[in-house]
């Protein structure tokens, strides 16, 4: 079997899902039904701060917070809802929205580039 490294992947995820611009994932924070989550570990998000209106929810835990059937299921996993995921640079976030549409997301994206994209953007912190 062939392998494949961890950049491969992010590339082939990036080339099949929704890549938002951090402007683009302002503006549909501010429609109201869109769901933000940080995938980050919860140091990155102590360093480095984090956008004011997101849920974080650590890409380790990320299939069993998403399953409504697992008692760590977090309610802002929901599939009628807008999801829009991202991490510090837009790779985990894009390999994890393969697995929430494996899952039966059908309304998930992530933003491009990340926390870092978003800062570099200009666009608030907390
Ligand atoms: O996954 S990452 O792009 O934040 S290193």
């Amino acid at each position: 079997m062939s392998s494949k490294s961890a950049m491969d992947m992010v590339k082939e995820a990036k080339a099949l899902i929704e890549n938002l611009s951090p402007a683009r994932v302002q503006e549909e924070m501010t429609s109201g039904d869109t769901v933000l989550i940080d995938l980050r570990e919860g140091e990155e998000l102590e360093r480095d701060g984090k956008i004011e209106s997101s849920v974080h929810a650590p890409r380790g835990m990320l299939e069993f917070y998403a399953d409504a059937a697992l008692p760590y299921h977090k309610p802002e996993f929901d599939k009628t809802k807008r999801i829009i995921l991202h991490c510090a640079g837009g790779g985990r976030s894009a390999l994890a929205v393969q697995t929430l549409k494996m899952m039966g997301f059908d309304n998930v994206a992530h933003m491009e580039g990340g926390f870092k994209a978003w800062k570099e953007a200009g666009l608030p912190t907390v």
